[in-house]
């Protein structure tokens, strides 16, 4: 048997034309037009890759896009000082700072600095506990990502038993939190659980977010489960000549594949549908800043 390979591209691209037609209702019953800030600090090419693609898709959706360059030595006073200045422009629906940050800068001070009416990350504290309390607010993108997407796959998720492997505060705890709201039976595994391949193969829906290169082989995969890979891992490709690179996820793909019953591919899976729901949290922002109702994106 061959998985299903779920399109995390077409489905993003979905999310984002839906994005864009709610930007043009808020243009055109309320004259808004959301924004969002990007702020980059440092020369990380594959966070400033990230960080134009961000910005290419917000503009396409009809959103206006603030991006703020820092050099890698800028001070953590400093870039509280922007925060500070985005969290009271009113042109600014959404904040997102790019992580990982220099060493010198307090990430966690940094992140509880944004407004969390503004967090589209949904990183901040107060965001976070209203998942824990599954009240609404703004979701953390990826672990959003990978719930539509294992929804796509196999629709409603209630009573499935869901393994994630990787507790993260940046996918693995928010989206084992998403799971338990979709009424899932959810195992949080991670680098000290006892007998990992056997745990993973009780899984229906294995969510994969370690950060490490095809770690989840095929024959830690139950018959028919669907897998969802969070890894972005670049490898050396020498295969497509000197010094390229390739991406591989957590799983170990030519292997799962003929295990699972659909499979997201990396790339082309989760990655795409991190960027569509950042761009669905903004205008969520936009909405709620204004206190008018949050609409299902
Ligand atoms: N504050 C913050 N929020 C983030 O959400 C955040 C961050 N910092 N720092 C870095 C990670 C990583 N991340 C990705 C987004 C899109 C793709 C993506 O679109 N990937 C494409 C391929 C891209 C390529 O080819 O390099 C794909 O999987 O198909 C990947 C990774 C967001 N992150």
């Amino acid at each position: 048997m061959t998985a299903t390979i779920i399109d995390g591209k077409a489905r993003a691209a979905a999310l984002r034309e839906d994005v864009a037609g709610e930007v043009a209702t808020l243009k055109r019953d309320h004259d808004v037009t959301p924004g969002l800030a990007v702020v980059l600090v440092g020369e990380d090419p594959a966070s400033k890759v990230y960080v134009a693609n961000k910005a290419k898709q917000t503009v396409a959706a009809g959103m206006v896009s603030f991006e703020h360059k820092l050099t890698e030595e800028t001070s953590e006073a400093a870039l509280l000082e922007l925060v500070a200045h985005l969290n009271a422009d009113p042109d600014v629906d959404g904040i997102l700072v790019q992580m990982p940050l220099p060493r010198h800068i307090d990430t966690d001070r940094v992140v509880e600095a944004i407004d969390p009416a503004k967090d589209v990350d949904g990183l901040h504290p107060m965001n976070a506990g209203k998942i824990v309390l599954g009240r609404p607010g703004l979701v953390p993108c990826t672990p959003r990502g990978c719930v539509i997407l294992a929804k796509e796959a196999i629709g409603n998720l209630a009573g499935k038993h869901a393994v994630v492997v990787g507790r993260s505060i940046l996918v693995g705890k928010p989206v084992s939190l998403l799971l338990q709201n979709e009424n899932c039976t959810v195992s949080m595994a991670h680098s000290r659980t006892v007998d990992l391949p056997s745990l993973c193969r009780q899984a229906d829906i294995l969510v994969a977010a370690v950060g490490r290169q095809e770690m989840i082989r095929g024959d830690w995969v139950k018959p028919g489960a669907c897998v969802i890979d969070v890894g972005i891992n670049r490898i050396p490709a020498p295969e497509k000549g000197d010094g390229k690179t390739r991406l591989v996820g957590d799983v170990a793909f030519e292997e799962a594949v003929e295990v699972a019953g659909a499979i997201t591919p990396v790339p082309g899976g989760v990655g795409p549908m991190t960027i569509a729901c950042l761009l669905a949290n903004t205008v969520t922002a936009a909405r709620l800043r204004r206190g008018l109702p949050a609409v299902d994106l």
